[in-house]
Parts: structure tokens; sequence; C-alpha cells
């Protein structure tokens, strides 16, 4: 059970960032499957059979329009909407129809789209709370340790109360916390939701080191350029159905689906520039920022 082991880390992964040339043109297994997945909310289906793969050690983004249901099938996947038809499969066995904690404890995490933590408890507080499935306490002060050092926000805020840090810096906790479970997929809902491009831009590094640290990552991003540039595979969604998949390339430079839902400018100061490999997480950038909005967040 991924929850349980110690390593964090370690994991041989194909390097992204090159707007998913490489990884693709090498036989990855699926991690995750999507097969014919209809579900929805009361009386109506959002996900009409949407089938799609996220394979192992990928970074997989999931684009398009507002409503397509990328959310949805976020909160299909971590088992927090049951399905009403087809499956998940994760890792080769079935995870739809378990309950939320299940999925968690198969090594699924989710860092959701609202901001989560706890804003009254400090950053260390929030970042421990991350490893609730795990008894072992000497686990847990090990993976708090090698947390610490892909973050360094949680060293150097530790005894900071959460709510004190900015949007960006939250994020960046969020993500710390998730790794605390060791997870083998996270699912990352709109990450760069509300953070200037800037701060959202770390935001994107920090997903890249996660990646090189081990972890299959299956991004929903309304910042679409950016996300797929970051992605070795992507999804196009489109009213519930897959309308396209291949590498985050193939997708970006896909003329149709660029001028449906790639177009506009605004989104391209987000981007890490292509073939960047950062070995540090700068959060120097989200630091900056801080002064000016911590009033907001106090
Ligand atoms: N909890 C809910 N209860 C009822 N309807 C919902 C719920 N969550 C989402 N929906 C509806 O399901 C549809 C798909 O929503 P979803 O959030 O999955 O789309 P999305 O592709 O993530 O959109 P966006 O990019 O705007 O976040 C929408 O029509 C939305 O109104």
């Amino acid at each position: 059970m991924a929850a349980e082991g110690v390593a964090l880390g370690g994991r041989v992964v194909p390097t992204a960032g090159s707007g998913g040339g490489g990884a693709t043109d090498r036989d990855l297994g699926d991690l995750l499957r999507v097969e014919e997945v209809v579900a929805g909310y009361g009386g109506g289906d959002v996900l009409k059979g949407t089938t799609f793969s996220v394979p192992e050690h990928s970074i997989t983004c999931i684009v398009g329009p507002n409503g397509a249901g990328k959310s949805t099938v976020s909160a299909t996947i971590s088992g927090v909407l049951p399905i009403r038809l087809g499956r998940i499969v994760f890792d080769g066995e079935v995870v739809s129809g378990r309950k939320p904690r299940e999925v968690l404890q198969r090594g699924i995490v989710q860092v959701p789209q609202n901001h989560s933590l706890f804003r009254k408890m400090t950053v260390r507080e929030n970042v421990e709370f991350g490893a609730f499935l795990v008894r072992d306490r000497r686990v847990v002060r090990q993976r708090y340790e090698r947390v610490a050092e892909l973050f360094p926000i949680v060293a150097e805020r530790a005894d900071a109360k959460a709510g004190s840090l900015s949007g960006g810096q939250q994020r960046l906790v969020e993500f710390a916390r998730c790794m605390m479970l060791d997870p083998r997929l996270a699912i990352l809902d709109e990450p760069s939701l509300g953070l200037d491009p800037q701060v959202a831009r770390t935001v994107f590094r920090t997903i890249r080191r996660m990646h090189e640290a081990g972890v299959t990552i299956l991004l929903v991003e309304q910042n679409a350029r950016a996300a797929l540039r970051l992605s070795t595979h992507g999804v196009v969604l489109e009213s519930g159905r897959v309308r396209l998949t291949g590498s985050g390339r193939e997708i970006l430079e896909h003329p149709e689906i660029g001028r449906l839902y790639l177009g506009g400018g605004t989104e391209e100061g987000a981007d890490v520039p292509a073939g960047e490999v950062d070995g540090k997480v700068e959060e120097g950038e989200v630091r900056a920022r801080t002064a000016t909005t911590e009033e907001d967040h106090g």
C-alpha cells in the first residue's frame, strides 16, 4: 500500500517539460484507466462514456471548455462521486465503487481546486496531517524530512499559520501535504486557479518536481497551454466525452483544438519554458508576493 511505505522519490521517470515529446515514444504501462464511465449529479449525466488512460510516470493533462466535466472526472477517480456505468482501473485493480479512503490507501491523492489547508494550524501541522493514514510516527517523520527538502517553503515557514500564506504558497503546501501519503497518482485540480502568471509558473515548476520525484500526475487545468507544455500526455474532454488524446505537444499543435480551446494570449505568462529543468523550486517568486497578499489571508 502506497500509504505505508517510506519511499518518497527515487523512482525513475521520463523527463517532462518538452511539451510531451519524449515520454509517449516509450512503452509506458497504464497506471490508471477510465473506461466508458458515465457519471453525473441528480438526473443528468455529465460524463457520457468517458474513456482515457494515464500512463505510469506521465504528466497527463485534461483540457476542455468550461463544463466539459474535467472536475467531475477527478471526483469519480477519487471516489467522491460514484459512477453509474463503466469502470475505473488503477494498477490492474478496479477501484470504482470503492470509498474515497480506500482509493487514498491505494495511492491516489487529490489536491482539490479550493484551498483546503487548516488556516489556524501551522504549515508543519498541515503537512503532517497529510499522513493521517500512516500510523508509524517514524515513517511520518522521515517523510516530513523528505517533503521539507522537496518543498523549501515547508521548512522555511514551518511554524507559520497556514492562513497567513499567500494563495500560491498555500498551493505549494497543499502539494507538500499530498506527498506525505507517498502517492502513486496525484490528481491536481486547477492548481493555478486565481494565481498571477509568475506565481503560476512556480506552481507548474513544483508539479514538475513532484513528477521527477516519481509521482504520476493527472492535471486538470484551465490554463491549458501552459499545462500542456508541462505535460507528457493530453486528453481533450468535450461535453463529457473524450475528443482527442495524444502527447502534450500533439494537442498543443492540433490546429482545431488550438483554435477552440487554447486561443487567447493571456495565459502565456504562466509557461515554464520548454526543456527547463530546475534544481530547486523557485519560491522566491511566491515569497516576493507575500507582502501584498498576506492581509487578504490573515
Ligand atoms: N456538485 C455538483 N452538483 C451538480 N452539478 C454539478 C456539480 N459539480 C459540477 N456540476 C455540473 O457538472 C457539469 C460539469 O462540471 P465540471 O466542474 O466537471 O466541469 P469542468 O470541465 O471542470 O468545468 P470548469 O472548467 O468550468 O471547472 C457542469 O454543468 C456543472 O454545472
